[in-house]
């Protein structure tokens, strides 16, 4: 079987709560694969599915060739889980939860002593192997529950935020650990954000969530091209109040941004360059500067939902108090 996980038609209600609504996707072996929404999408209630924490309402979920309802203890050894929420012990040293965790899975003497000290050098943490795991950084954290997520060997690793809450040097440090597990170890990595860089850096393939739904799925690039290849800024002459928008064969769609800025997206800015400018000039407006890239994974999501994740962030929601089931 290629596919790492298989979900069809996967419903969750929380009493009239709809927090999955009918998704559908697959995970191949060995790909990086992101959900991206905002805070309530419905994405923590999936991992907690995938990962047989909570069971679907309604819904088939096969993880590592395992259906999550009927065998969840075989889906359970294959898997490798680090929480949103920090699930190391403060009181112990980071030896010792590697321990303990080693231990659950049936792993014992020296093979376990060896897999603790070769997965703490690869999080850099082994210097710190005697260290209190109350003196460490959110960053340290993060590094110790990742390297404990992969002492047993998963087949498949599960992040959920994996770099919430991080300042943006340590989470950039995070990318490399993720992008070095999928290259060393060869695993299939499902992690959920709300980070649009990190979906965009990190995930080979990108679903994006929205109100329980899946709006889109596709590799960044994909889903990039699903607002046309490239958006153009022209910058009007500052004399004019009120520009009109340019339409053109070759302009999709057009937006004023700014008292003198307006947004064209385009096909290929270099073809709809020059029909930018006879349209801009046959309504007497005077171009003064002109720029272009490609759209950003936020640009998509406007595009999906009508609003912006950040806007989204925002609205918040409800959060229940206690997250572990
Ligand atoms: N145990 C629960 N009881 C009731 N409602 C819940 C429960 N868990 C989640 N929900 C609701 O389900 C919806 C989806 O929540 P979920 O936590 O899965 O979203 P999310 O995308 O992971 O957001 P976040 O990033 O904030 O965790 C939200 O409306 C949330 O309030």
């Amino acid at each position: 079987m290629s596919e790492a996980i298989v979900v069809e038609n996967l419903v969750k209600k929380f009493k009239d709560i709809t927090a999955v609504d009918q998704v559908s996707f697959q995970v191949k072996q060995g790909e990086i694969y992101g959900l991206l929404g905002p805070n309530g999408a419905g994405k923590t209630t999936t991992i907690h599915i995938l990962t047989t924490l909570l069971r679907p309402t309604s819904g088939k979920v096969f993880v590592a060739g395992y259906d999550v309802v009927t065998s969840p203890g075989e889906v359970r050894k294959r898997i490798g889980i680090v929480f949103q929420d920090p699930s190391i012990d403060n009181q112990l040293t980071a030896y010792d939860n590697m321990y303990i965790h080693g231990r659950l899975y049936g792993l014992s003497g020296e093979e376990l002593k060896r897999k603790i000290y070769q997965l703490l050098d690869f999080v850099d943490l082994k210097p710190y192997a005697n260290k209190l795991v109350r003196y460490f950084s959110g960053g340290m954290r993060r590094r110790l529950e990742i390297a404990r997520s992969l002492l047993h060997e998963p087949d498949i690793l599960f992040l959920d935020e994996p770099t919430i809450g991080l300042d943006p040097q340590t989470r950039v440090k995070i990318w490399d650990y993720i992008m070095a597990i999928k290259k060393e170890h060869g695993m299939t990595i499902f992690l959920t954000t709300h980070y649009m860089d990190e979906a965009d850096q990190l995930c080979e393939r990108i679903a994006i969530m929205d109100h329980g739904q899946i709006k889109a799925q596709g590799t960044p690039e994909q889903l990039k091209s699903l607002l046309g290849n490239e958006i153009v800024y022209v910058k009007l002459d500052g004399n004019t109040t009120s520009p009109p928008c340019i339409e053109s064969d070759y302009v999709e769609s057009c937006k004023q941004v700014s008292r003198d800025t307006l947004q064209l997206v385009v096909k290929n800015a270099a073809t709809a360059m020059p029909r930018i400018f006879e349209a801009a000039s046959s309504k007497g407006l005077k171009i003064i500067e002109v720029s272009y890239r490609r759209p950003t994974l936020n640009e998509v999501f406007i595009y999906l939902t009508g609003r912006e994740l950040r806007d989204s962030l925002e609205e918040g929601g409800f959060r229940p108090p206690h997250r572990r089931w």
